[in-house]
């Protein structure tokens, strides 16, 4: 075997399809599908997923609700702004890239839904804050979004189970995994991106250069391009092809701490050159708040002897980037 550093020019976007590993997750294909995702997370930390099993046309309602709800008014989409992390976050609120401007980009938040919660609420735990009735009918936003969240947080379950099977051989325990998902804080987020005002002003970016705060991101793309990975070796950006059949999956910054960079956090970016409007739709598995993000390797070899839970450290990153 090999040097275990990748290759620069293993450095790409695989497309990986999940269906035998959900016919029987003990099959030799399935332990292929656990090699190659295993592959993809320990090279550029990104890949594409199809045969995932999330129907066409939940995903079409859930783009539908989207494109409806950006359209109403502004007046109307800034009454439904809320904490972090829920309702609407207004164009260039966001601030991912020093040295850039404001992202160009509009958003809505849609956190776990708990019943009968009752506050005080912790961060992020906050009630979902959803457009009235008269404005969006439930048929069309509320309910198929919900109905998306459900399934793409499952699928983000298996996901994190095929992400701990890669790591059998290794000396990380992952049994933390079950704690983290759960009752988890975790969210899906509308993202509009307008046309690029002027491709020749490169101080502005639909969303700037970043990692990813949590475990696991699953994106939705709406066919448009505009999304690339950055290769630090050779600090080229890699234009992610726009597929609307497959998730493009992303390891965030909490699995890169717990897995010593095993699996990796990638630099990435949004820059709609598209020449339309761009829509897409991550969902982000930040993990249970009280979850402690540490090395899960023998030994401190963050070496700061420093430990965050799930909650402080998602507050940190939502200060830092957001205005
Ligand atoms: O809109 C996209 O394609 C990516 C968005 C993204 O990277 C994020 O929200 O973290
Ligand atoms: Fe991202």
């Amino acid at each position: 075997m090999g040097s275990l550093e990748p290759l620069q020019r293993d450095f790409e976007v695989p497309t990986i399809d999940l269906s035998s590993y959900l016919q029987d997750p003990d099959s030799s294909q399935a332990s292929t599908v656990v090699e190659q995702i295993r592959k993809a997370c320990a090279t550029s930390g990104f890949f594409q997923l199809t045969g995932h099993g999330i129907q066409k046309t939940l995903q079409q309602q859930a783009f539908a609700a989207a494109r409806t709800f950006f359209n109403i008014s502004d007046q109307e989409k800034r009454n439904l702004c809320g904490k972090p992390g829920r309702g609407y976050e207004v164009m260039g609120k966001q601030f991912l890239e020093p040295g850039k401007q404001p992202d160009l980009k509009e958003g809505f938040f849609i956190g776990r839904e708990i019943e009968g919660a009752t506050p005080p609420f912790r961060p992020f735990q906050e009630p979902n804050i959803w457009p009235s009735p008269d404005l969006i009918p439930e048929s069309q936003f509320k309910l198929p979004l919900l109905d998306y969240y459900r399934s793409v947080s499952d699928l983000s379950f298996i996901i994190m189970k095929i992400l701990a099977s890669g790591l059998e051989h290794s000396n990380f325990d992952t049994s933390v995994f079950a704690e983290f998902c759960h009752e988890p804080i975790s969210s899906i987020r509308l993202l509009h991106y307008p046309p690029h005002p002027d491709t020749k002003d490169d101080s502005l970016v639909g969303t700037g250069a970043h990692t990813d705060f949590g475990a696991i991101t699953l994106l939705l793309q709406d066919g448009n391009s505009g999304l690339q990975v950055l290769n630090q070796a050779t600090n080229e950006w890699l234009d992610v092809e726009p597929r609307e059949d497959a998730y493009v999956v992303n390891i965030g910054d909490m699995l890169d701490v717990w897995t010593n960079g095993a699996y990796k956090s990638t630099v990435h970016r949004v820059i709609n050159t598209s020449g339309g409007e761009r829509y897409s739709i991550p969902f982000f598995l930040d993990g249970n708040p009280d979850c402690t993000i540490k090395s899960l390797g023998t030994g401190d070899s963050m070496g700061t002897g420093k430990t965050y839970t799930v909650e402080q450290h998602m507050l940190s990153r939502y200060a830092a980037s957001y205005k």
